[in-house]
């Protein structure tokens, strides 16, 4: 079968657990081609982000036109953007060269309570950028931003991802990763997308890599509800298979896979 290739644009994590790192490992461990343009260098590890350099949105241009300019591109994927400049580059790169599929992921803040996104351009990125999305994935922290309200049960998410869907003008996936009880994910066509909640601290890079693992299932020629569920499945199987990294919350196992039926990769 012809070899898919999925692009992120996205923030580098140092720890490897999130952002970049994460996207290309999901596009390899699920058998694409992964390819990045870098918005932003964070140093991070698995306790933090003590510092972020946003990378010049001439050279995030330059970036997108090298990719799109010489190799096909079957989904991207977007993640951490943290200005309105870059924001505006990256849609008129998306208006300019069409791809497929592009699944939005609207981080905001990381789990470790570290700002992601400069607060004057949520404008931006619900104007500019989010229209751009065949699917937006945001968790509750981020689905309650861009709404403006609390969303504190199941009950409301279901009425949560209806009105975003209509605000926002798209699909959207909204994660349940930050309630208590099974981890439900809803899409606004109303499907449920549940599993059992893991009792563990090792979650980072599960928002991610779900988001990565959507748009390289949908570059595989997957529709959408199945790449959500295949998605869903293989972050869960990461989960399962988290290993210690660091000091703090390590990072899901990417490559789970290599280690079923043998030895663990660590051991
Ligand atoms: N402890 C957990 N057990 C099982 N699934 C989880 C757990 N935490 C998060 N998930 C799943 O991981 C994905 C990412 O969710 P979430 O943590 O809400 O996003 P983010 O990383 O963007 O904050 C979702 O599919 C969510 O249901
Ligand atoms: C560079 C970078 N991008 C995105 C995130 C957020 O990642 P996420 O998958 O939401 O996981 P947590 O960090 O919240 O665990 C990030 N941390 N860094």
């Amino acid at each position: 079968m012809e070899r898919k290739h999925v692009l992120t644009i996205a923030g580098s994590d140092s720890g490897g657990g999130a952002g970049i790192q994460a996207d290309l490992k999901v596009f390899s461990a699920l058998g694409t081609y992964g390819m990045s343009v870098i918005t932003a260098v964070t140093a991070q590890n698995t306790l933090g982000v003590t510092a972020i350099q946003e990378i010049d949105s001439q050279v995030v241009q330059l970036q997108l036109d090298a990719v799109f300019s010489d190799i096909r591109v079957d989904a991207v994927k977007i993640g951490m953007v943290s200005n309105h400049g870059i924001m505006d580059v990256i849609a008129q790169s998306i208006q300019r060269y069409q791809p497929p599929h592009v699944v939005i992921d609207p981080v905001m803040i990381a789990k470790s309570g570290d700002s992601l996104l400069q607060e004057d351009s949520i404008a931006a990125l619900q104007n500019a950028l989010l229209p751009m999305a065949t699917i937006i994935t945001p968790n509750l922290p981020e689905a309650e931003v861009l709404l403006g309200c609390k969303i504190t049960s199941i009950l409301e998410m279901r009425q949560a991802v209806k009105e975003l869907a209509g605000k926002m003008n798209t699909q959207v996936l909204l994660k349940g990763g930050h309630l208590d009880g099974d981890a439900v994910d809803i899409l606004s066509t109303g499907r449920e997308f549940s599993s059992p909640r893991i009792d563990t601290p090792h979650t980072h890079g599960t928002g991610c890599s779900l988001s990565s693992a959507i748009a390289a299932y949908l570059a595989l020629g997957e529709p959408i509800e199945i790449a959500i569920a295949k998605a869903k499945e293989y972050v869960f199987q990461a989960i399962c298979h988290a290993f210690p990294i660091g000091k703090g919350h390590s990072p899901i196992h990417h490559f789970y896979q290599w280690d079923q039926g043998g030895r663990k990769a660590w051991d």
